[in-house]
């Protein structure tokens, strides 16, 4: 049968659905905001404070305000999400979980009845304080989802690629992630869903994949032809579904890191003349990406390759095409950028994380490989940094905690990861603080809700633009390098100079402030003066 690139039946909506937007749950009462029938329009004042250093040394910090318009179109379109590794075990369990979810279903467990929900979603399952009543001052929490017009998960359409031929229904099953409850309630749809052939590069991924390769487009490196198949497949998937948007991520295996070769990869016409010189350094994810934004696809990375080598980068930037990434920040790590950002600030004296993981999927399976887990240790490993250097108090200039990432392979736990932690610290007077973590992080079940977080707030930011008063130019869309989509991402790409941020606390804070500011409220400052002045 031929492959489908989508899933018209688990589109439920053969054609995807643009969900109307109802009424807006709020409506900003301002004169710096405007809404129209198709756009929301604020003006908004940036708050910031601006340090320079006096000849003694002494700081002076100076008030600063930057006036910005932002413009929110508020037709959301059909929307379409295009996974590459579609049959892997997050690519099938979260199409299982959209379409459960898209049909209310409910199944069995031995711990009783279990309803289809979107927990772990920032999007769909969490709130924010949108302010506080007016009559008796108590917070007022809207959904996150209904900060701004968003695209509903479950009107999405579903498609994607695998190097493996298996559809969707097996694919589960191999995954042995959902309850056979609820497999049963979807195998039908899922077992019409069959991965679109992909590009497949032995020496990127580990060697203990080749027996998955069964499903591959005729060629073992890069070439021009690979882009224009990837291209051609993502123009398809979006007439097929009748859609106004698609956004491509990549929840493939993890891939070696690609050497970084001036002449090579190092600028967009480089990269672009190695594609078509079939360079051997060229990976499928960076072929993915190139075909994406020459699709103005935003791209999303899930994994921690550098799939973004600099030529990639450039490209994007070039076209104006958004990218995102890198890694999934779903159980170990997530856990850990909030926890080392509490200890730090709070003024102990981190010297020592020891992280040790075990799984037993196909993830850790391409892990066992040392290239594969190189990628990964990386990703891993940087995510304190920033919150290291932030305090200066504790750190010399250059001097961080020891931290030690470990992955093993065993087969015998499958997706339910565990994870094991041991923080060490400095306190008071000599003493130590020893803080020991027993993780079990169900990994498709907790990266799942991340797949579909970064899909809808990639669409989002692709209807949100900007003008500065004191520029006067025309609108114009965010930079290239979705930084603002740090949260649910390890290694976060950021715009080339600009600082990476890791602290999970920091990340939600600027997500939800940039999109507070997209309809002109300032941050929520949790100064609450109010209860506070009495
Ligand atoms: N909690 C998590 O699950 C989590 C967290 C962070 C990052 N990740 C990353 O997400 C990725 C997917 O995780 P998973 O558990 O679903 O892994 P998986 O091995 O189950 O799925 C990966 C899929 O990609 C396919 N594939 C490999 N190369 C391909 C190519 N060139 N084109 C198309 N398909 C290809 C494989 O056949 C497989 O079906 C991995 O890179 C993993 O490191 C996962
Ligand atoms: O996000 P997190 O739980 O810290 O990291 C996880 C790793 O611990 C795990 O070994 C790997 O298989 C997952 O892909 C994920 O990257």
């Amino acid at each position: 049968m031929a492959p489908h690139a989508s899933s018209d039946v688990a589109n439920g909506t053969a054609n995807g659905s643009a969900r109307q937007e109802s009424s807006p749950l709020f409506t900003v009462q301002s004169p710096n905001v405007v809404y129209t029938p198709d756009e929301i329009k604020s003006q908004y004042a940036y708050q910031t404070t601006e340090v320079t250093r006096t000849a003694d040394n002494k700081l002076v910090a100076t008030p600063k305000a930057t006036n910005y318009h932002f413009k929110v179109d508020r037709k959301v379109g059909k929307v379409g999400m295009m996974l590459v590794g579609w049959g892997g075990n997050n690519g099938s369990t979260v199409t299982a979980g959209i379409m459960a979810n898209r049909r209310g279903l409910s199944w069995e467990t031995r711990d009783g009845q279990q309803t289809a929900n979107y927990y772990g979603s920032i999007v769909m399952s969490s709130t924010i304080k949108l302010g506080t009543d007016a009559q008796t001052g108590e917070d007022i929490n809207i959904p996150f989802r209904d900060l701004l017009p968003m695209v509903h998960p479950n009107d999405m359409a579903i498609g994607g690629w695998d190097i493996s031929a298996l559809n969707l229904a097996a694919s589960m099953d191999r995954a042995q992630v959902l309850e056979p409850s609820l497999k049963s309630q979807v195998r039908k749809e899922m077992a019409e869903m069959t991965p679109l052939p992909s590009i497949y590069y032995p020496d990127f991924i580990a060697a203990n994949q080749e027996d998955r390769a069964d499903n591959v487009i005729e060629g073992d490196k890069a070439c021009w032809a690979h882009v224009e198949h990837i291209q051609k497949d993502i123009r398809d998937f979006k007439a097929q579904n009748g859609l106004d948007k698609v956004i491509v991520m990549w929840t493939a295996n993890t891939e070696r890191y690609a050497d970084i070769i001036p002449g090579v990869n190092d600028t967009a016409d480089n990269l672009i003349n190695s594609i078509k010189a079939g360079h051997a350094e060229v990976s499928p994810s960076t072929i993915f990406a190139i075909a994406s934004i020459l699709e103005n696809t935003p791209f999303i990375n899930g994994s921690p390759q550098n799939t973004f080598v600099p030529g990639a980068l450039q490209f994007a930037e070039q076209r104006g095409a958004f990218i995102g990434g890198d890694d999934f920040k779903s159980g170990q790590t997530k856990m850990k950028s909030a926890l080392v950002d509490f200890l730090i600030n709070a003024g102990i004296k981190l010297t020592s994380i020891a992280s040790y993981n075990h799984l037993g999927n196909n993830d850790g399976k391409n892990l066992s490989s040392q290239k594969q887990f190189r990628s990964k240790e990386i990703s891993k490993s940087n995510v304190v940094d920033d919150m290291v250097a932030a305090n200066h108090l504790l750190y010399e200039k250059d001097e961080h905690p020891d931290h030690t990432v470990v992955i093993k392979y065993m087969p015998a736990v499958g997706d339910n990861k565990r994870a094991l932690d041991e923080y060490y610290a400095e306190i008071f007077m000599g003493g130590h603080q020893t803080i020991s973590l027993f993780n079990i992080c169900e990994d498709s079940l907790l990266a799942s809700p991340l797949i579909i977080d970064l899909v809808v707030l990639a669409e989002m930011m692709t209807r949100v633009t900007w003008k500065a008063d004191s520029e006067g130019t025309d609108y114009k869309g965010f930079h290239s390098v979705l930084s603002v989509l740090s949260y649910m991402l390890k290694a976060p790409l950021t715009p080339p100079g600009t600082p990476v941020v890791n602290a999970l606390g920091k990340q939600r804070s600027a997500l939800i402030n940039i999109f507070r500011a997209c309809v002109g409220l300032q941050p929520e400052s949790e100064m609450t003066l109010e209860h506070k002045l009495l």
